[in-house]
């Protein structure tokens, strides 16, 4: 059926008004098949007469037009079909079957492919997006079928200038890059990380109305250390047909194609070599498109943090796993206080152990103590314990990597717990009682039942529960576990969906999206449109704040930390115009197209939430040829 997100609705008849309005002098260059093979102008059987003509498209195409709405409907339909007869078959097998259907109209017709996304967002995120996408990436060699986005591999050194200019489309606005060196919680899979990139900026598109003309994915292949990815191709080649492994807890992978490996079959460069072929990209892209925000995802730690610290004062990127999680976690947080019955202020006193000292733990502990110290002034004094895989961190930890020493315990501060270097988690979690249990760790099942019984005893009214490492079989905990074993009052957040939770007795345990998916579109949005020279920390605390204010009394209450993914481009309009108005504050800004920064200065907040709606590009088909 035709449908339109019921809370989303009025947002796109508006910007579907304006869309229109802008779409009209659109004119392709291309004729006849050129046209129907490229997905940024394809309509398919939607071509009317006057373009078929014009266009040099009569004959190539069955006589019959058929309507926007009419297409929409046959492609909902056979994916109804197709859910029906996958019925019973292994959650794997039916995500990628459901990836590949989604995957063929995003190659054939972008602007169908994009408003059956934008209208089913909770039914398809979880496909082309995490989780699915995880298995996607591990299965990317197999199930290749044509390129998407750009590849900059060690081979390509000194070309990176001219190659840039091989894209085709000449303004490009968002950039997701990635080295392939940490994806989700699964490890090095070297090139076949670059769905990330594309389902980040899927999400870019359906969340913050980014023209899918002018993203780019980006894959920076600089070899892997994964062996298996780096052994003689013909050792992995596996039978034709599908070849399905039972994982723990019933997971299914699955390698349905010949395997062989597309990326750069040598170790991953380090040091300087690594550095200097980043810094060769960077360059090419700002040359060709000084203004594009970049996004750096998904690389390992200490990269994340070097790349940051290099480029963020240069141009317009931010790394979405140190940034974006700690926004999105600390949103999550203020709103664990506000359950609680607490005033915010409260924030400084909660007790936080997170587990897991990488680039996502580091990032949301860093924003934690800047909001603990705008609270509680310069001399606070958080609670917060933070364990990696060797357990507690403390400041007799040996060789301490200097991003953790800032949360690493003195001596005299856990003494009195009876706490030491190295302490497990459960011991942690029994002696500290935390308010809030965080886990940024990548592995799966950690908060055990020894763990989650202890969160039970828990010194808060409303024990919080955040499992946020991806995909599903990577996260801490699932809820089934954590309301069982913790307690029906706690609060829980998972970095991937998991369904409600039915307690008895009428009452739901409700299941959060802790995901960075509800800020970096609206960081991104928000970036391009100030024209924003960096991207500074008032900028990513202002997206953070609009985030955790959005919620209702109400819905804190019921344990509701973050909106309906259903309000996604609703809640982006508005952190996106948060982002705007902390870049103009600060004499960031330098405004975008036609829109100066003393026009953006003069907006009030209403002004630029709707300035920022108005912005977002919405999928019909706009004419090809002049009337
Ligand atoms: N929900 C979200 O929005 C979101 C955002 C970013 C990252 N993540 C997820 O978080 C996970 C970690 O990401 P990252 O970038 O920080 O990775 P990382 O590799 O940089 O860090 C992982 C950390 O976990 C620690 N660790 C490993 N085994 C452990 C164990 N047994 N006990 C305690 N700690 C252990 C490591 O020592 C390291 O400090 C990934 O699964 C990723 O998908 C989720
Ligand atoms: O990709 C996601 O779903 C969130 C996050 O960026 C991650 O790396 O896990
Ligand atoms: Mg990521």
């Amino acid at each position: 059926m035709w449908r339109v997100a019921r809370s989303a609705a009025s947002t796109f008849r508006r910007t579907r008004r304006l869309s229109t309005a802008i779409s009209a002098p659109c004119i392709v260059h291309k004729r006849g098949a050129d046209i129907l093979h490229d997905p940024w102008f394809n309509k398919d059987t939607g071509f009317p007469m006057t373009e078929r003509d014009r266009l040099g498209l009569r004959g190539l195409l069955p006589p019959r037009v058929i309507s926007f709405e009419q297409q929409y409907d046959r492609f909902m339909e056979s994916f109804r079909s197709l859910e029906k007869n996958t019925e019973g078959q292994p959650e794997s097998v039916v995500s990628l079957a459901k990836w590949r259907i989604l995957n063929r109209l995003h190659d054939r017709n972008e602007t169908l492919y994009y408003r059956v996304l934008i209208d089913n967002i909770k039914d398809f995120a979880p496909i082309i997006y995490t989780p699915t996408v995880g298995l996607v990436c591990q299965n990317y060699s197999g199930l290749f079928r044509r390129p998407r986005g750009m590849y900059f591999s060690a081979k390509d050194k000194g070309e990176m200038m001219s190659m840039i200019f091989n894209w085709p489309s000449t303004q490009v606005d968002m950039i997701v890059l990635t080295d392939g060196s940490r994806i989700l919680g699964l490890g090095d899979l070297g090139v076949q990380g670059i769905g990330i990139p594309i389902g980040k900026l899927d999400m870019y598109v359906a969340a913050a109305g980014i023209n899918p003309q002018r993203v780019l994915p980006v894959m920076l292949d600089v070899g892997t250390n994964n062996q298996k990815l780096l052994e003689d191709p013909l050792s992995l080649v596996t039978p034709p047909h599908s070849v399905l492994q039972v994982g723990r807890r019933g997971f299914c992978f699955l390698q349905d194609f010949d395997f062989t490996d597309l990326g750069l079959r040598q170790p991953r460069l380090e040091g300087e070599e690594y550095l200097s072929i980043v810094d060769e990209f960077v360059e090419a892209v700002h040359a060709r498109w000084p203004k594009a925000v970049v996004q750096f995802e998904d690389f390992q730690a200490k990269w994340a943090f070097e790349t940051l610290d290099r480029y963020r004062k240069k141009f317009c990127m931010f790394n979405d796993d140190i940034q974006g999680t700690a926004g999105v976690a600390l949103a999550g947080l203020l709103g664990t206080v506000r359950a609680q019955g607490r005033p915010l202020t409260d924030f400084a006193n909660q007790k936080i152990v997170v587990v897991g000292a990488g680039s996502a733990g580091l990032g949301v502990l860093k924003m934690a103590l800047q909001a603990v110290s705008r609270m509680a002034g310069p001399s606070a004094d958080p609670h917060f314990f933070l364990l990696d895989k060797n357990g507690l961190i403390t400041k007799d930890r040996k060789d301490i990597d200097p991003a953790a020493l800032p949360f690493a315990k003195a001596h005299h501060e856990i003494e009195g717990l009876g706490l030491q270097e190295g302490a497990g988690l459960a011991e942690v979690v029994k002696k500290v009682k935390p308010h809030v249990l965080l886990g940024l760790s990548g592995v799966g099942g950690i908060f055990h039942e020894e763990v989650l019984r202890a969160m039970k005893e828990s010194d808060s009214v409303r024990p919080a529960i955040f499992a946020m490492s991806n995909p599903t079989n990577n996260a801490e905990c699932c809820p089934v576990d954590a309301f069982k074993l913790a307690g029906e009052d706690i609060v829980f957040a998972s970095g991937s969906p998991f369904a409600n939770v039915d307690l008895g007795n009428g009452k739901i345990g409700h299941v959060n999206q802790a995901n960075n998916m509800y800020l970096f579109p609206g960081i991104g949005l928000g970036a391009l449109l100030s024209g924003a020279r960096n991207i500074s920390d008032t900028m990513l605390e202002a997206a953070a704040e609009c985030l955790a204010s959005y919620m209702s009394d109400d819905e804190i209450n019921r344990g509701i930390l973050y909106p309906s993914i259903d309000d996604i481009r609703d809640i982006t309009a508005e952190v996106g115009a948060a982002v705007l108005r902390a870049a103009v504050a600060e004499d960031l800004a330098e405004g975008h197209g036609d829109v100066g920064v003393r026009e953006l200065q003069h907006m009030s907040k209403e002004e630029t939430i709707e300035h920022v709606r108005e912005n977002m590009w919405y999928p019909v088909y706009g004419p090809l040829v002049h009337e």
